[in-house]
Order: C-alpha cells, then structure tokens, then sequence
C-alpha cells in the first residue's frame, strides 16, 4: 500500500528528473535526435557535438552523476526517518520521464514531488521540463508538484563556496599568487530571445546567474579577505551563428582577461549541478586548453554534485514544498537580494516561443 510520511504529505513519492545522456556509442546519434527534434540545430553542430561523446568512450557521465545523487539523496531521506520513494526520470534518454511516471502510477501513487536537475529559469531549464513532466504524466492519475527553481537557495551557493575556495587553495598550492586570481563564472549560453523570455514572470536567466555569482564571490572574499573580481561567461552555444546567444564565450573571456593582466582564473560553473558533458568537454578539455595557450593559470571548481550541503537542500526543498501544498507558510531561505523560485510558475514563465501554446505543469 502507498502511504505518505508526515513530512512530505501529501507527496507519496519523489522523482528525480534530469536530461538524460548516452550509456554506449551506439546510443550517441539516437540520443542527440532526442535532444533536437525540431530545434533547427545545424548538422555540423550535431556532428562536432557527437564527437564531444565520442572521446569520452560515447558515455555521458550524467547518468552515473544522477545515480550518486539519488543515492545521496536516499541517505539524506533515512537520515531524516522520511521513507517515501524516490523515482528517477529523464526527458532525452532511459530511463525516460514517461516510464518512470507510469510505474509510479501503476504501483498506486497519486501526488509526485519533481527533484530537477536544472536550477534557473529559462525554457531550456524551466518550462521545457514541465512540458516534458505534462506529457509524461498524460496517461496516468497522477498530480505532479516540483521544488522551486533553486540557485538561489543558500545550500546551492554554499557548495559553490566551497568549491571556489578549494580551487583557490588549488591554484596557491601550484605556486599562482591567487590575491589577483579572477573568479569566472560559467553558464550555459541560451539564444538572447529566450534570455529576455525568461524576464517575463522573473529576475530572469542571467539575472539570476548575477545573483549567485555575487554572493559566491562576496562569501570567498569574506572568508579569504581578499576582494575578488568576478565576472560571468557562457559555453556550449549552438544554433546558426546568425542567432544571436549570451556571450561572451568562455574562451573569448580568457583571452580577454589575460589581455587585461590577468594571470590565473578560477572557472565557477554555477550554471550546472554536476560535471556533466557540457563540463568536462566545453570546460575541462576546450576552456582549459585554451588558458594553456595563453598561459593562463587556470582551475575548474567542482559542481554541486553531491556536496552535502546541496543535498541538504534540496531535502529542505522538498519539505518546503510540502508544507506549501499542506496550505502552511513555510519559510523559504534565500541569498541576500536575490528572488525566491516559485513552487507554481506564472502562466507566462520562460514562454516556449516556437510552440508558445503547448502545456506544461506547475504552472497557474
Ligand atoms: C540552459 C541549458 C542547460 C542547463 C540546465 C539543464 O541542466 O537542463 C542545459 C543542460 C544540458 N544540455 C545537455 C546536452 C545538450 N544540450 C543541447 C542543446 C541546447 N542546450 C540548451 C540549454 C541548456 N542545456 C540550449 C538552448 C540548446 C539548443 C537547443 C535547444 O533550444 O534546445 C544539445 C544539442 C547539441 C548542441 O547544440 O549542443 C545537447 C546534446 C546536457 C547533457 C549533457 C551530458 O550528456 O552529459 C545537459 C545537462
Ligand atoms: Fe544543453
């Protein structure tokens, strides 16, 4: 029988959903279909980005990231003497969102709490995931809630905190006078469109980046008293080069720094919660080799991964959501200055703007 904890009532079960990657080579091509149906991404794009895969042995280490987290979360739950389930999900690759949803509803449950895997607003990482949770949840009885959109949740930050000093202490330790170091953080780059989109029903995409890289910044300088530069920088643009994205690239911005006299840099990529392929290609194999060519120091911090003050978090999450949903006020802590996520998004949020009319959840 499905029973509910005090805790988490009225949610009888949790799923976490991400995005999915290849496991094998063969599954690198169907899995980029997945990704572009109908997104108009040039096929050199697709090309170069398979072989992203491909010299990782066509694995995406993203579902082994998502394994450990639901493992983290797990221990969490018992920790906090909270049983109830927690499922796993993805939109582009198995185990897919869809099959998840109905197991959950084959085995009786009906009120499902979404654990996401992106913490921003955006179509990309907002409402593309509830559409994908809309169609998913079709054919079965279940109500799906998801946890705020969550950066600025001051678990999120402090594991970037950490992060960042232990990069910090990184560079000290190979010999950088890392008082000068400046700190770059890094995102993934959206179409400018779809930036201003996000600004509609929030603070927005960028916005929201400031926000986190501020207070990660302030944290570090306080901690280390030292008053460290930052700014913000994207990676993994695609599209057709006549769509205007965020900028600047990542490798222009190095070179931009070390024209500016700077010597070493710390890349902070805040815009994602583990060390996906995004990370350890776009940054730990092209952003790094570029700062080698201009004899840049350079460090890539860890992602949130599994650190626990995340994890805590996102169970905080959880709770708070719940609390919500039981019609209580719950407190919902934040960085300073910067916007609470909502539980329910505006009717307007990140807008989808090829298909601005087709559903999603969570959502007025
Ligand atoms: C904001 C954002 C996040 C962060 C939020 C979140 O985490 O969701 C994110 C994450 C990810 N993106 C990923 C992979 C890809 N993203 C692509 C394409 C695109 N991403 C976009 C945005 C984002 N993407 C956009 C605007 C496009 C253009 C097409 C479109 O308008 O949709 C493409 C197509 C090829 C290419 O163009 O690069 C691939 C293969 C993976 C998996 C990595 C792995 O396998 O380890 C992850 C976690
Ligand atoms: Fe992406």
């Amino acid at each position: 029988m499905v029973t509910t904890t005090p805790e988490l009532d009225p949610y009888d079960a949790l799923v976490l959903v991400s995005f999915g990657g290849p496991e094998k080579p063969e599954d690198v091509v169907p899995f980029l279909r997945n990704v572009t149906r109908g997104r108009g991404i040039p096929d050199e794009r697709l090309e170069e980005v398979g072989e992203h895969y491909y010299s990782f042995g066509g694995k995406s280490p993203i579902n082994d990231q998502c394994r450990a987290l639901l493992a983290a979360l797990r221990s969490e739950l018992d920790r906090r003497g909270i049983d109830t389930p927690i499922g796993w999900g993805n939109r582009n690759w198995e185990p897919y969102l869809t099959d998840t949803l109905t197991s959950l509803d084959r085995a009786g449950h009906r009120r499902v709490l979404a654990i996401t895997t992106s913490a921003y607003p955006s179509y990309s990482s907002c409402r593309q995931y509830r559409e994908n949770l809309y169609d998913a949840a079709q054919d079965t009885a279940l109500q799906v809630d998801r946890i705020r959109q969550y950066a600025t949740h001051p678990g999120f930050v402090t594991a970037s905190v950490d992060a960042t000093n232990a990069a910090l202490d990184q560079l000290r330790a190979a010999g950088a006078d890392v008082d000068g170091t400046r700190l770059i953080f890094v995102t993934h780059s959206i179409p400018t469109a779809m930036e201003d989109a996000s600004r509609q029903a929030t603070r927005g995409y960028v916005g929201w980046h400031r926000a986190v890289a501020d207070e990660v910044a302030r944290q570090v300088s306080a901690e280390r008293g030292t008053d460290y530069r930052w700014d913000l920088a994207y990676c993994s643009r695609s599209g057709p080069p006549t769509q205007p994205w965020l900028e600047p690239d990542v490798n222009d911005h190095l070179a931009a720094c070390r024209d500016d006299g700077v010597a070493s840099v710390v890349l902070v990529p805040i815009g994602f919660i583990s060390d996906h392929m995004e990370v350890i290609y776009d940054l730990d194999t092209e952003a790094a080799a570029t700062a080698e060519k201009l004899g840049l120091g350079f460090v890539r911090a860890a992602t949130a991964g599994t650190h626990p003050a995340f994890v805590g978090a996102l169970v905080d999450l959880a709770l708070e959501r719940a609390a919500a949903a039981r019609g209580e006020t719950p407190q919902r802590p934040v960085i300073p200055g910067a916007e609470v996520g909502a539980d329910v998004c505006a009717a307007d949020c990140c807008l989808n703007l090829r298909q601005p009319d087709r559903p999603a959840l969570c959502q007025r």
